[in-house]
């Protein structure tokens, strides 16, 4: 089976948990459009759902499928997240915001009864971090928060537009450092650490917070809970 097939098959996998009358969180990346166009497909057939969307690139998706997409503020309360990750380790910790989201993503998170996240099999690890943590900081902070950064040994650096040419910018306007650090050896004093320095406004560390881990491979798809 190749990534994409495994991304289609776990993205329909989470589609069909989704049941009438549920408010939906619409999760970013790859692995997400799948579920995003699997979920449009079925409600097409007829299934009616609400959604909150972790980006406005998931949000237009969703809208032209036909699938009604609405803020947070006019649906506080989510039932079921999907999302993918960039890395998933025992205890279904995650790391998140390869797609530049992780902001919104754990906002969308938080506000949802349970979140599934939907990988492939190359996403599991035995410990986080041979994937770069991504960090969304304010623009203006930057001097001081790659200093501490460096300070703690985490090795930010500044993502780029995909053309090299300027910074990139999330959808809240801020910048993201990808922190280069190496296996996180225990994530939730990394997680205190860098949440402590100002400037910073949300981290990739997803930690507790997926109830369950649906992962396509060779076999299908497994569940795993966290
Ligand atoms: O966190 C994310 C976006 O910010 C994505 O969920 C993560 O990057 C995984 O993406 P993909 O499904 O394309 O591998």
């Amino acid at each position: 089976m190749t990534q994409d097939d495994a991304k289609a098959l776990v993205g329909k996998r989470a589609a069909a948990m989704v049941e009438d009358g549920m408010r939906v969180g619409l999760g970013t990346g790859s692995t997400s459009v799948q579920f995003i166009k699997a979920l449009g497909a079925r409600v097409q057939q007829g299934l009616k759902i609400r959604a909150v969307a972790s980006s406005d690139s998931s949000a237009e998706l969703g809208r032209s499928l036909g699938i009604e997409v609405v803020s947070l503020e006019e649906m506080p309360e989510i039932d079921l997240y999907i999302d993918g990750a960039d890395e998933v380790a025992p205890g279904l910790a995650l790391i998140k915001g390869g797609g530049a989201a992780l902001l919104r993503e754990k906002i969308v998170a938080s506000s949802s009864k349970r979140f599934v996240c939907v990988v492939d099999e190359s996403k599991l690890v035995p410990h986080l971090g041979k994937f770069p943590l991504p960090i969304e900081i304010i623009k203006m902070a930057r001097p001081l928060v790659e200093d501490k950064l460096f300070k703690l040994g985490l090795n930010p650096m500044l993502r780029m537009q995909k053309d090299g040419a300027s910074p990139l910018l999330t959808d809240e306007q801020n910048y993201i450092l990808d922190c280069h650090c190496g296996v996180i050896e225990d994530p939730e004093k990394t997680a205190a650490e860098i949440r402590a320095i100002v400037g910073v406004v949300e981290h990739g560390l997803f930690l507790r917070m997926a109830e369950v881990a649906l992962v396509a491979g060779g076999n299908g798809v497994t569940e795993y809970n966290g």
